[in-house]
């Protein structure tokens, strides 16, 4: 008998599949989303669809719960977590996607009764049907309990400890901004690898950015070139970079621009020593090797750069990287705790990219608001500091130390510096003048900020040794 092929599955019973695993599990989304993938029963496009899904409505869970609490006689405590996950799906299609009322009322319903029964698709259509009403009216229940930070944190979906942090430091129109802009879908940068057209002639423009730009445009990926940065682009979407290879054979790297600038606040020369010695996955390390190799010859091999992190499994994908990247033979990897390791040699520059909060990053990483506590940002700026301690050992006389994170908390940025040369004082702050652009430096130090200049949060201090 030949096997009857399993029926499609659609994106949305995907996504409320995939939402109870999260909640289940506390299951990092993207990773969920490449383990479902070639289950047989799934193309390749119900599963770019259902993470699409997955990652939306796991930003806007806590306004899209609040929508429907108002239609949900009884609470949402009381529905199955099926049927919720299913609201919450059509919800987010019906007043973040914008999809017809039609359209994602019917959807929800089907997906109810794929998931559950009969009676759960009445429920969805009814309370689906209340709520597009209420969006075609202009009639959308607002958040008012009078506390602002309640208020931004429900309207925005964000944890409200996060957005009164924000408040105090940025006041209303900031925050609400940086807000909005965690919950857009994200634009992916690439940094061109000088590995465009490995079989051509050296490419033009810095990195071989023009060449990969026409490898883009021909894959309909649309690239932007970066404002920031003269050797990246941007695309508002990777899938078609990945299913070409791109990434595999090495031609780009997928790195935000604000991660690309703190390599050129680093600025490694070639011949110099540099130690990364927080390094993995490897995106600024391969970077500032490229940078190191493309700025001329290193005299008698010299000048390399040693790459250090904890994990083994994450050195081995500096590895990974650098080889796919073309400059192996200037990286080298060591496995090590860098508050315990002997440096086995001064280095003229150190960058300590510390472990963070990664509240700069929480449009690209869905499940992150969730998952932090305000515990977490005293554990990590007591990490911060130890690990600030040890790189600086690393650094010789009249050499420079780099410290940056993707956090824009100033308890784990300005405030880690500040104690720094508080406890050191053969060090001082430099300015990064005009190693980056004008409008992404904040005075001394590099700040970039999604809601103003459309990148990732990111932040870096240049720290120099007295000679
Ligand atoms: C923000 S990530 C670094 C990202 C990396 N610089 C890049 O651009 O791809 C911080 C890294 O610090 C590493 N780490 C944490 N504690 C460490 C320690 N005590 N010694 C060395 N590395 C550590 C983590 O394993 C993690 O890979």
């Amino acid at each position: 008998m030949p096997e009857t092929p399993a029926p499609p599955v659609s994106a949305r019973v995907l996504a409320v599949e995939r939402l109870l695993r999260v909640e289940a599990d506390g299951a990092f989304v993207a990773r969920l989303g490449a383990a479902r993938r070639g289950a047989g029963r799934v193309d390749a496009e119900t599963a770019r669809a259902a993470s699409d899904y997955v990652a939306g409505v796991t930003r806007q869970k806590r306004w899209l719960d609040f929508l429907l609490g108002h239609y949900v006689r009884g609470g949402l405590g009381a529905l199955d977590l099926e049927l919720l996950q299913t609201l919450r799906v059509g919800a987010y299609d019906l007043v973040v996607r914008g999809t017809a009322p039609h359209a994602a009322v019917n959807e929800a319903v089907e997906t109810a009764r794929a998931l559950l029964h009969r009676g759960a698709g009445g429920l969805a259509n009814a309370v689906l049907r209340a709520l597009a009403r209420a969006l075609r009216d202009g009639a959308l229940p607002e958040p008012s309990t009078g506390d602002l930070a309640d208020d931004l944190a429900v309207r925005h979906s964000h944890p409200t400890w996060m957005v009164r942090r924000w408040l105090a430091a940025w006041g209303e129109e900031a925050t609400a901004r940086f807000l909005a802009s965690n919950n857009e879908p994200p634009r992916f940068a690439l940094r061109a690898t000088g590995r465009a057209q490995p079989d051509g002639p050296q490419p033009d423009g810095p990195g071989g950015v023009d060449a990969l730009a026409e490898r883009l445009t021909s894959l309909g990926a649309e690239p932007e070139r970066s404002r920031w940065l003269d050797d990246f682009v941007t695309v508002g979407r990777l899938q078609p970079v990945l299913r070409a290879g791109l990434l595999a054979e090495g031609a780009c790297a997928v790195q935000d621009e604000a991660a690309g600038l703190v390599v050129r606040v680093l600025d490694p020369q070639p011949g110099e020593a540099v130690l990364d010695g927080a390094a993995a996955p490897g995106g600024k390390a391969v970077y500032a090797a490229q940078r190191m190799a493309a700025g001329g010859a290193i005299p008698g091999g010299a000048g390399r750069l040693v790459a250090l992190d904890v994990s083994e499994a994450k050195t081995a994908l500096v590895a990974e990287a650098a080889r796919a990247q073309g400059v192996a033979d200037l990286v080298e990897t060591v496995t090590a705790d860098l508050t315990t390791w002997t440096p086995p040699r001064p280095f003229d520059r150190v960058l300590l990219d510390a472990p963070c909060s990664g509240t700069g990053v929480l449009a690209k990483r869905a499940d992150l608001r969730w998952n932090r506590s305000p515990e977490d940002l005293r554990e990590l700026a007591a990490l911060q500091d130890r690990l600030l301690d040890a790189a600086a050992r690393a650094v010789r006389p009249g050499g420079l130390l780099v410290y940056s994170t993707c956090s824009v908390e100033a308890e784990e940025n300005d405030d880690r510096v500040g104690a720094f040369l508080a406890r050191h004082a053969d060090f001082s702050l430099e300015p990064v003048g005009a190693l980056v652009p004008e409008p992404i430096r904040d005075g001394d130090v590099y700040r970039a900020l999604p809601h103003v200049h459309g990148t990732d949060g990111a932040f870096a201090a240049r720290l120099r040794r007295a000679g």
